[in-house]
């Protein structure tokens, strides 16, 4: 044990564990584990009245001076965006909505007045596709996005989407969508010529017949239209429709044979000539998202990741697009080498039947999580809203379906790009996810996800464990909100993984963390000039959410707090509170911690404890008897604390 801190209802320990896990790399972490000895009897219930009054374990080493003078600079500077400051003030902490919105900007939306619309509907994330229009549009875009966060108070993220390398149709004999008739016989070409030949369809790629034998299948954008092969010329294919339907402007074709995709290793590379010069346009205009499309294999992410780290871009954020067999067949390694991940279910449609989408997301989002990297649903939410002010039936339940599967974000794409009823789709998303969110939390079904099912253990395993048992504190305590203290939001998206009930505040002083925080499930992120004297900052940070009204009487919060070390704090602190924010007072004039007997006894408990649960369950049975004979609170309260956290370990 190294030292110890004890106020009020609050009890702060730190000590070191030795791992007999070699996995677990215990040696040098420390813990701090606050415990409320009154906590264990309200489980599920709202804690009115018995949670510890205030924060008041001091840093040892920091002066008071130098605290006063952090506590005057934190309260300058709290950035919490205008919208969900709003909405906070609207519907309280746990109406804030969790799932975040992601908007195609197209020409219906992109006036500053639009865009503002948008982002007072809730737009989280504004996605450019650089497939369509020019680089001064993308530019005036992104530009007015920006000029929005400064001037209104907003915080909406940028992402671009590479183009990328897929097969499409360069022009199909028509200046816009065509119908195709039934027994029409066409041709599809990879022949250049200037403008449009009747039942003339031009490739952008000349290996594109490349393995196509006569009597293979034809299919349009996933079924828009379907066609046979008939005769092979060269490397042009006559085909016959044998399914009437639409031709859409650089729609997207595939081959099938005998009910399965002909799989092709086209030599064409994931980032094209001018992928490379839209990143380098994206990092000019600091954009904090690249989606990039047709990722067939981790390398090619890791490839651009390397790059922007060379480019000191480090901080703009990686999204892989699912949108081919391939990487469906590499999701592993393709989630694990990226930021996040882009469901991209419209060209996911053109390479497995379409039948197969919703259990394919539903897995997409699922391993997502379990590798704690946030995944947006995109397109088709509303795609009846293009055109219509009113969306079908099925469409909200395919949203309420994502926000049930947990995704982080769900992504509008026509629908707002060039649709008529752009800001009604989106009042449509933002209020069907926060309707099922809702009826989850009021019929606690988020129960029926528990954190055990997330199954793997990741890379950094105790940093999961404490978020893992934080949320599920959280829960059970019913608290308004969790506080989380980060720099590279590895933390706040660890609470996020558990997927809490309460929202997440995440403080963080990058403000990359910031921006990329706003993909992740249930996260507001906040900019903070955060010190190294953490209490102050929790001390701070709730005095300034005081400050501004958002409190209400008996509102507690969570904090999590993931110290690295520093002058202050030489060794790394992780440690979990409970802290009623309603008579929370700021402690400016106490300068030392202190011990007592009772702590002290718990302290020992807690070390002994965390020795047990990293060597697994071997010591669980005896420290289970010890633990429930325990006479007092804190014994009882670790009894409890060691089932939770046990059930976790694989
Ligand atoms: N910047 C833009 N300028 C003009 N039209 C756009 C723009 N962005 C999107 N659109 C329109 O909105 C529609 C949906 O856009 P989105 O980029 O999501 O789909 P997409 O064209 O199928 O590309 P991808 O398959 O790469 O997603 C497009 O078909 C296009 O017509
Ligand atoms: C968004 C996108 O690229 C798709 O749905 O295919």
């Amino acid at each position: 044990m190294e030292s110890m801190a004890v106020a009020g209802h609050s009890i702060h320990t730190c000590f070191h564990i030795k791992a007999k896990n070699p996995r677990v790399n215990l040696e040098k972490q420390v813990f701090g584990v606050p415990v409320l000895h009154h906590g264990v009897s309200c489980i599920g219930k709202k804690l009115k009245g018995k949670v510890g009054a205030g924060v008041q374990a001091v840093q040892v080493g920091l002066e008071e001076s130098e605290r006063v003078r952090n506590l005057k600079s934190l309260e300058r500077t709290l950035e919490l965006d205008a919208v969900s400051e709003r909405e906070l003030r609207e519907k309280g902490f746990l109406g804030l909505r969790k799932t975040k919105l992601v908007c195609t900007i197209g020409p219906a939306c992109s006036s500053l007045e639009d865009l503002e619309k948008l982002v007072l509907g809730g737009m989280n994330v504004a996605r450019l596709n650089m497939c369509h229009n020019t680089r001064e549009w993308h530019r005036d875009v992104i530009r007015k996005i920006k000029k929005l966060n400064e001037e209104k108070g907003f915080s909406v993220s940028v992402m671009i989407d590479t183009e990328g390398s897929q097969i499409h149709v360069v022009d199909h004999g028509a200046p816009s969508s065509l119908k195709v008739q039934e027994d029409s016989i066409w041709l599809f070409t990879n022949e250049k010529f200037d403008g449009s030949v009747p039942f003339t369809v031009q490739a952008n790629y000349e290996g594109f017949s490349e393995g196509i034998k006569v009597g293979d299948e034809l299919v349009i954008d996933g079924g828009m239209a379907r066609f046979e092969v008939i005769e092979k010329l060269g490397s042009d294919l006559r085909c016959k429709c044998t399914d009437p339907g639409l031709f859409l402007p650089r729609a997207k074709f595939s081959f099938w044979r005998d009910g399965k995709l002909v799989e092709r290793n086209y030599e064409l590379p994931t980032l094209s000539t001018k992928d490379w010069s839209d990143i380098e346009f994206g990092i000019s205009e600091g954009v904090n998202f690249i989606a990039m499309s047709f990722v067939n294999d981790a390398e090619s992410v890791r490839q651009l990741k390397n790059y922007l780290s060379t480019k000191s871009a480090a901080s703009v954020r990686v999204l892989a697009k699912i949108e081919s067999l391939e990487s469906l067949q590499k999701l592993e390694e393709i989630i694990e080498a990226s930021d996040g991940i882009m469901v991209a279910r419209v060209d996911l449609g053109v390479e497995i039947p379409l039948e197969q989408i919703p259990t394919v997301q539903e897995e997409i989002t699922k391993v997502c999580r379990q590798l704690n990297k946030p995944v947006i649903v995109a397109s088709q939410f509303l795609e009846s809203m293009i055109e219509y002010p009113t969306p079908t039936r099925a469409e909200v339940a395919d949203i309420s379906e994502a926000v049930r599967q947990y995704a982080d974000a769900l992504m509008l794409a026509g629908e707002s790009a060039i649709g008529l009823f752009g800001q009604k789709a989106l009042s449509v998303l933002q209020m069907t996810s926060s309707r099922l969110e809702s009826w989850s939390r009021e019929e606690n079904r988020q129960g029926s996800l528990l954190p055990r099912q997330l199954g793997v253990s990741l890379p950094d395993r105790i940093a999961e464990q404490i978020c893992n048992s934080a949320v599920e504190l959280a829960n059970n305590l019913a608290v308004d909100a969790i506080f989380v203290y980060t720099k590279h939001g590895h933390m706040a998206s660890l609470l996020s993984r558990n997927r809490p009930n309460p929202p997440i505040f995440a403080f963080t002083n990058d403000e990359s963390t910031r921006m990329s925080l706003n993909l992740q499930w249930g996260v507001i992120p906040l900019l903070v000039d955060l010190s190294d004297d953490m209490e102050s900052n929790i001390s701070s940070t709730i005095h300034l959410i005081k400050s501004k009204g958002l409190v209400k009487e008996g509102d507690s919060v969570l904090v999590v707090s993931d110290v690295t070390p520093s002058r202050a704090t030489p060794m790394a602190f992780q440690s979990i509170q409970v802290i009623n924010m309603s008579q929370f007072r700021q402690i400016r004039n106490r300068k030392a911690p202190f011990l007592d007997c009772h702590s002290s006894h718990l302290a020992v408990r807690c070390g002994d404890f965390f020795t047990k649960i990293t060597d697994r369950l071997s010591g669980k049975k005896k420290l289970e008897k010890e633990l429930k004979s325990s006479e007092n609170g804190a014994g009882q309260f670790l009894f409890w604390v060691l089932d939770v956290l046990t059930g976790f370990t694989p």
